[in-house]
C-alpha cells in the first residue's frame, strides 16, 4: 500500500474504530456505562471535525451510488459523467469516498477540474478512500456522516445502488417531507433502474394513503447526467 493509501486508511480509524462502532449499537448493554459516556464525546468530535472542514467547502452536490458497480458498468460511466458535469457547473462533488459509483463521481470531479470530496465511513471490509478523493473526511458513524452530507450540499444526484444508496435517498426524502430541509433538489439517474421504485411509491404507498403525490413527484428521473446535474444544482 502506498503512503497516501496508508494515511487515508489510518484516517478511517482501522479495525479498532470498527469495533468501537459496533459497541455503540450493542443492545446487550455489556459495556461499562462509564465508557459509554465517553463514546458520546467521540461522536461529538466527529461532528466538530466535519463542520470544521466542510464549512469552508462552498457550493457542493452529493453524488450517491453503488459501492459494487465498478469500472466497465453503465452505472460507473454515468457516475463519472455526473461528477464531471457537477465540477464543470462550479460545484464540489461530495461522495461516500468509496469504490464503484462513488469512485466514478470523484474521478469525474478530478477530470472536470473540480473539488473532489469523500465522506468516508470505516467498515470492516473497506479499503480506505478511493484515489480520486482530494479532500478526505473520515467518519465512524453513519448518522454523523449523513448529517454532514445534507448540511454541506445544495442538492443530490442518486445513481444506481443498493441498501446504502437507498438509505441516503430515503434520508433526504424524509428530511424534505418533514420540512427539516427546504429547497434540496433530488435527481435520480437511470430511468430503467429507478422507475419500478417510483411506480411502487405511486401505485402502492400513495394508493394506500401513506404518502402524497408531492412525495412521488419530487425526484427528477432521467438517463441524462447533464439534466440530472442541472436539476440538482437548481439550474434547470
Ligand atoms: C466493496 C464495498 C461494499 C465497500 C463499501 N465501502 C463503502 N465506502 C464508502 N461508502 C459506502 C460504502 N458502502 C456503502 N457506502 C455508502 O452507501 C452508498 C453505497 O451503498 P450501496 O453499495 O448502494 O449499498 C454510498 O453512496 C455510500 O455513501
Amino acid at each position: 500500500m502506498s503512503d497516501d493509501r496508508t494515511e487515508v486508511t489510518r484516517q478511517l480509524g482501522g479495525t479498532r474504530a470498527v469495533e468501537f462502532d459496533r459497541a455503540l449499537l450493542d443492545s446487550s448493554h455489556a459495556a461499562d456505562p462509564g465508557e459509554e459516556a465517553w463514546r458520546a464525546m467521540r461522536i461529538q468530535g466527529e461532528f466538530v471535525n466535519g463542520f470544521d472542514i466542510l464549512g469552508k467547502l462552498g457550493p457542493a452536490i452529493a453524488v450517491f451510488g453503488s459501492a459494487r458497480l465498478k469500472e466497465g458498468t453503465e452505472a460507473y460511466e454515468l457516475g463519472f459523467a455526473v461528477g464531471r458535469a457537477v465540477a464543470e457547473s462550479g460545484f464540489a462533488v461530495v461522495t461516500g469516498g468509496g469504490p464503484g459509483v462513488m469512485e466514478a463521481a470523484n474521478r469525474g470531479a478530478v477530470e472536470g477540474d473540480g473539488v473532489s470530496v469523500g465522506l468516508g465511513i470505516s467498515l470492516p471490509f473497506e479499503d480506505g478512500f478511493n484515489k480520486y478523493v482530494k479532500l478526505a473526511v473520515p467518519f465512524h458513524y453513519f448518522f454523523a456522516r449523513k448529517v454532514n452530507f445534507v448540511k454541506y450540499t445544495q442538492g443530490a444526484v442518486v445513481c444506481a445502488g443498493g441498501i446504502g444508496t437507498l438509505d441516503e435517498l430515503f434520508e433526504v426524502m424524509t428530511l424534505i417531507q418533514t420540512g427539516k430541509v427546504g429547497d434540496y433538489p433530488l435527481a435520480l439517474v437511470g430511468v430503467k433502474f429507478w422507475t419500478p421504485l417510483i411506480d411502487w411509491l405511486r401505485d402502492t404507498l400513495k394508493e394506500e394513503g401513506t404518502i402524497s403525490e408531492a412525495d412521488v413527484l419530487r425526484p427528477l428521473v432521467t438517463d441524462d447526467p447533464a439534466e440530472a446535474v442541472a436539476h440538482a444544482t437548481g439550474r434547470d
